[in-house]
C-alpha cells in the first residue's frame, strides 16, 4: 500500500524504532467484526441458535471477529437486526463510556450509527439516546440502523452541536463525540482514506474537532462522562483536542483507561504535543492524557483509533442513579395513562409537547417527507401538512387543522388492542402531522431543533386507521403480537418475504401470541427465527407484503 509521504515521515519520527512494525502491519489482513445485538438476544443465545461467528473481541460485549471471506452483511440475521457489522477497535468507544439501562446518552457525530446501535444494546430500552450527526444525506442510513436495531427511547436530530447544546445544556449522563477525522487508522481498512487524507488535512481536522468537543462539554451533567474517539494516529487530532477542552474547561479530568496488557493497547502520548498544543495546561494535568488510549495495529487485534474518557466533576453523588430514574417514570405513567377500557392498560401518556398547539410547529418540519422512510408510501408527503399549510383560506391566528393527537392515539391504541395486545410502551407520544412517536416521558422539548426522528417512529393515523411503521415491527417481540407468521431463515417463504413478494402462506400458519393457529384477519407481523422482519396483511387466504423498498433485499 502506497501511504502519504508526509504520514510515513510524522510517523517514523514518532514510533522510532517501532515504526518497521508498524509500517509492517500494513502488509497484514484488516480486521473486520461484527456485535450482536444485546437489546434483541444476548451473545450466547445467539451462539446456539446460530452458532459462534468467530473469535470474541476480548474488549466488546457482544464483539466477534470475522473472517475477510465472511459476509455478514448478507445474512437474514443481520436484516433482522440481531447484528451490527463494525471494526473491533471501533467498539472500544462505547465500551468505555460505560453506559448504563436509564442514562440520558447523547452521541453526537454519530452516522451510521455503529456507536449508537452499541449504545442502544446497552440501554436495554430504558434512558434516552440522542443519536445526531450535522450531515443531513448521512442521518437516513444513521434513522435506518438505529430501526433496524430496535429503535425505542431514540431521537435521531440533524443539527450542529452549538445547536444541540441550547436545548440539552448539561442534561446527559453520557456524551460520545466520535470526531470527524483524518482517518489514519483506516488505510488498511479502506484505501480511499489515503487519498482522503490530502484533502482532509491533519489541521483542519483538529480545528474542527476542538468545535465539537467545546460544545460536547457543555452538555454533559455533572458527574457524567464524555468519550472523545478517532480513527487516526494524529496526536494533534488526538491529545491535542483532549488538551484544548482540559484547558478551557477545568471541570473536566481525564478519567485512565486500564486495560490488560494482553490487548496490546498503548498510552496517551501528551509527549507528543509542542508547547503551542498544551496552552494553557501545567504539567501535571497535561500528564493525565497519559491515561487515555491508542490503539495500534501492529499490538494490537484491530485496526488504529484513539479513545480518552472524560469526566466532569460534580458535588458527590451527581452521577445519576440510572434504574431509579427509570423505574419511576414507568410508575408515573402506569398511573397516569390507560386507555379507559377494564382489563386494557396502555401506559401512555399525552405530555404539554402534544397539546394541539404544538402540532403546527412539528408538522410544518414534515413537509417534504422528511423521515418517513419506514412508513408505507400513501403516508408520505401528501396530507402530511396541516390544512393551513397546503392552500386554502389563510388561518394566521387559528389552531392548526392537524389531527388533534388525541384522536391520533385513539386509532394507535385500537391498532395495538387488536394487533399487538402483548406490547406494554412506556413514555409520552409525540404528534408531527399524521405521524405518531413515542418518546421517554422525561425528554426535553425538541421544539427548534431538526429531528429526523423525534422519538420512535411508531406509525401514520390515516382517515380510517393506523399503519404501524417497519420501526414499530423491528423493536416489537414476536409474543407481542395477535397475529404472527412465523417462518425460519431457511424457508423459501422468507427470502421471499424481504424480497417484497407477496405469500400465501398456510391459514393455520397465522398464529397468535401462543404460537396456536389463529384464525381472524389483519395486521400480521411476520417474524424469522423468532424475530419480527415486518408487517403483513392478512386477508384469509393472501399475506400483502408491506416491507417498503427501501427494507427490501435486492
Ligand atoms: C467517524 S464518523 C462517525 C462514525 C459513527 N460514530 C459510527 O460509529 O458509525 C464522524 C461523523 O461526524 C459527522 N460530523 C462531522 N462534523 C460534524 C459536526 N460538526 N457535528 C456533528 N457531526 C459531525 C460526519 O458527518 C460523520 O458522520
Amino acid at each position: 500500500m502506497k501511504l502519504p509521504a508526509r504520514f510515513e515521515e510524522t510517523m517514523k519520527e514518532l514510533l522510532g524504532s517501532e515504526a518497521e512494525a508498524f509500517f509492517a502491519s500494513y502488509g497484514q489482513p484488516k480486521t473486520t467484526g461484527l456485535r450482536i445485538n444485546g437489546r434483541k438476544l444476548g451473545a450466547p443465545a445467539f451462539v446456539s441458535r446460530f452458532g459462534e461467528p468467530g473469535q470474541p473481541i476480548p474488549w466488546a460485549e457482544g464483539g466477534f471477529y470475522t473472517g475477510e471471506d465472511d459476509r455478514p452483511g448478507k445474512q437474514l440475521a443481520y436484516d433482522l437486526g440481531l447484528y451490527y457489522i463494525q471494526e473491533p477497535s471501533a467498539m472500544l468507544p462505547v465500551e468505555l463510556l460505560d453506559v448504563r439501562p436509564g442514562h440520558r446518552v447523547l452521541d453526537l457525530c454519530a452516522a451510521p450509527g455503529g456507536k449508537s446501535t452499541q449504545m442502544l444494546s446497552k440501554l436495554q430500552g430504558r434512558g434516552l439516546l440522542v443519536t445526531n450527526d450535522n450531515a443531513s444525506e448521512r442521518t437516513k442510513a444513521l434513522a435506518k440502523n438505529i430501526e433496524r436495531a430496535g429503535a425505542a427511547g431514540t431521537v435521531v436530530t440533524n443539527e450542529e452541536p452549538e445547536r444541540l447544546a441550547v436545548t440539552f445544556g448539561g442534561f446527559f449522563d453520557r456524551v460520545l463525540v466520535d470526531a470527524p477525522c483524518s482517518g489514519e487508522g483506516m488505510f488498511r481498512k479502506d484505501e480511499s482514506m489515503v487519498r482522503e487524507w490530502e484533502r482532509h488535512s491533519v489541521e483542519r481536522c483538529a480545528a474542527m474537532q476542538r468545535d465539537i468537543v467545546r460544545q460536547a462539554a457543555r452538555m454533559v451533567a455533572p458527574g457524567g462522562k464524555l468519550v472523545y474517539s478517532t480513527c487516526t494516529f494524529s496526536p494533534l487530532e488526538n491529545e491535542g483536542t483532549v488538551a484544548a477542552l482540559l484547558a478551557e474547561f477545568p471541570d473536566f479530568v481525564v478519567e485512565p483507561v486500564r486495560t490488560p496488557a494482553e490487548w496490546g493497547f498503548g498510552p496517551g502520548r501528551p509527549d507528543w504535543l509542542n508547547a503551542e498544543q498544551t496552552a494553557g495546561l501545567d504539567a501535571e494535568r497535561l500528564a493525565t492524557l497519559t491515561g487515555a488510549v491508542r490503539v495500534w495495529p501492529h499490538r494490537s487485534r484491530g485496526e488504529g483509533h484513539f479513545a480518552a474518557v472524560l469526566v466532569r466533576r460534580g458535588e458527590a453523588g451527581a452521577e445519576p442513579a440510572a434504574e431509579e430514574k427509570d423505574s419511576s417514570e414507568k410508575g408515573q405513567a402506569a398511573e397516569e395513562g390507560a386507555s379507559g377500557e377494564p382489563g386494557w392498560t396502555f401506559p401512555l401518556l399525552l405530555g404539554p409537547a402534544n397539546d394541539d398547539a404544538t402540532l403546527e410547529g412539528t408538522a410544518r418540519k414534515a413537509k417534504g417527507g422528511r423521515g418517513s422512510e419506514t412508513l408505507p408510501k400513501s403516508r408520505k408527503g401528501v396530507g402530511m401538512q396541516p390544512k393551513s399549510e397546503r392552500g386554502g383560506e389563510a388561518q394566521p391566528k387559528k389552531k392548526p387543522v392537524a389531527p388533534p393527537a388525541r384522536e391520533l392515539r385513539d386509532k394507535l391504541l385500537a391498532f395495538a388492542k387488536q394487533s399487538l395486545p402483548g406490547w406494554r410502551p412506556v413514555g409520552r407520544l409525540l404528534a408531527r402531522g399524521e405521524r405518531l412517536y413515542l418518546l421517554p416521558e422525561d425528554a426535553p422539548s425538541l421544539d427548534g431543533l431538526n429531528a429526523v426522528r423525534p422519538g420512535w417512529l411508531l406509525g401514520a393515523a390515516t382517515k380510517h386507521r393506523f399503519e404501524p411503521s417497519q420501526a414499530l415491527a423491528m423493536g416489537t417481540r414476536m409474543e407481542d403480537a395477535a397475529l404472527s407468521l412465523r417462518l425460519s431463515g431457511s424457508e423459501e417463504a422468507a427470502l421471499k418475504y424481504w424480497k417484497g413478494d407477496t405469500l400465501q402462506p398456510d391459514p393455520e400458519g397465522i398464529v397468535g401470541p401462543d404460537g396456536r393457529p389463529a384464525g381472524g384477519n389483519g395486521w400480521v407481523l411476520v417474524c424469522i427465527d423468532g424475530f419480527p422482519a415486518g408487517w403483513g396483511r392478512w386477508d384469509g387466504a393472501t399475506l400483502k407484503n408491506e416491507l417498503l423498498p427501501g427494507w427490501r433485499r435486492a
